[in-house]
């Protein structure tokens, strides 16, 4: 962290705080944003004319665990993030209330249960059904779209308008995230056989890599991912997180959001799709972006 990076988190922490904004709501919008959990609380501390930590001076102090994120966005860059802050168990997003079934501060991971309705499941993948073919990922190097086999479903995108139903699910999600529908990209439908997996890996572009302009010109970085289990399988397909010990089981209906404001491994956002072992695992994937989607 710069002089003046140290300036503008700390004008900004001042103004906050001068306008009544809670310690917890700057804490947690700090680690949202990148920042290492215990960095923040230090300069929220100081902000609020605490010392911090007694015999390190602040800028020297956080100057380290803030490099070390590449390319981390301006303290001011917004993010989707549900509102569960206030230890809501409901989130109202217009025609229902979500039930909030568990949530991790950083990185941020929250699992709903009951998003969609059986029936919306149900209808959701017979739309998509006549239309799945071979998945695809981006090639890193080029930004162009390969079969690869670390990832073996078969998929489809629904356009943003294409359906009352697909309509109704983009804007439950983005009253849901608080997130406008035009920062996403296109529905996708994924479908898992038995043995079909998606190896770990990350959902944002690495910017490190050449293929990475190209996708980020639409729309810019991904920030977050919302993922809804349309059916689930017998046995496996659990969604995974290898750096954070957590699994969650594909259970219809519940849909799980996670969170990466920096395009990099530090975001700890490393997750895939366990093998499926016996059934069939149907999901809807929404990936956020910075920007508007064309
Ligand atoms: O199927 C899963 O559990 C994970 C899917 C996923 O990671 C993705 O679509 O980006
Ligand atoms: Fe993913």
């Amino acid at each position: 962290m710069n002089d003046t990076q140290y300036r503008n988190i700390t004008v900004w922490l001042v103004e906050q705080i001068r306008a009544g904004q809670p310690s917890h709501v700057l804490l947690q919008a700090m680690c949202d944003r990148g920042w290492r959990r215990d960095v923040a609380m230090g300069l929220i501390a100081q902000a609020m004319g605490q010392p911090a930590d007694p015999g390190a001076s602040p800028a020297t102090a956080a100057a380290p665990e803030r490099a070390e994120l590449h390319g981390a966005p301006e303290v001011a860059k917004p993010m989707p993030v549900p509102a569960i802050d206030d230890g809501a168990l409901y989130v109202d997003v217009g025609d229902r209330r979500v039930p909030v079934l568990m949530h991790l501060p950083t990185p941020r991971i929250v699992l709903f249960g009951d998003f969609l309705s059986k029936q919306e499941c149900d209808r959701l993948i017979e739309a998509a059904r006549p239309r799945m073919q071979r998945s695809m990922t981006a090639d890193p190097r080029t930004g162009e779209t390969m079969v690869d086999t670390v990832r073996t479903s078969r998929g489809m995108f629904f356009h943003r308008d294409e359906t009352p139903l697909v309509r109704t699910i983009e804007a439950r999600i983005a009253k849901l995230l608080q997130w406008p529908v035009s920062h996403g990209e296109h529905l996708q439908v994924l479908h898992y056989r038995p043995g079909d997996r998606y190896e770990p890996h990350y959902d944002y572009f690495d910017p490190t890599q050449p293929g990475a302009a190209p996708l980020l010109a639409r729309g810019g970085q991904r920030v977050a991912t919302f993922l809804m289990y349309l059916r689930e399988p017998e046995r496996g397909g659990d969604t995974t997180f290898p750096d954070l010990g957590l699994s969650f089981a594909p259970k219809r209906g519940s849909a799980l959001f996670f969170s990466y404001p920096v395009p990099d491994p530090s975001s700890k956002s490393l997750h895939g799709g366990a093998p499926v072992q016996s059934g069939e695992k149907w999901v809807a994937t929404k990936w956020l972006r910075e920007g508007v989607f064309a």
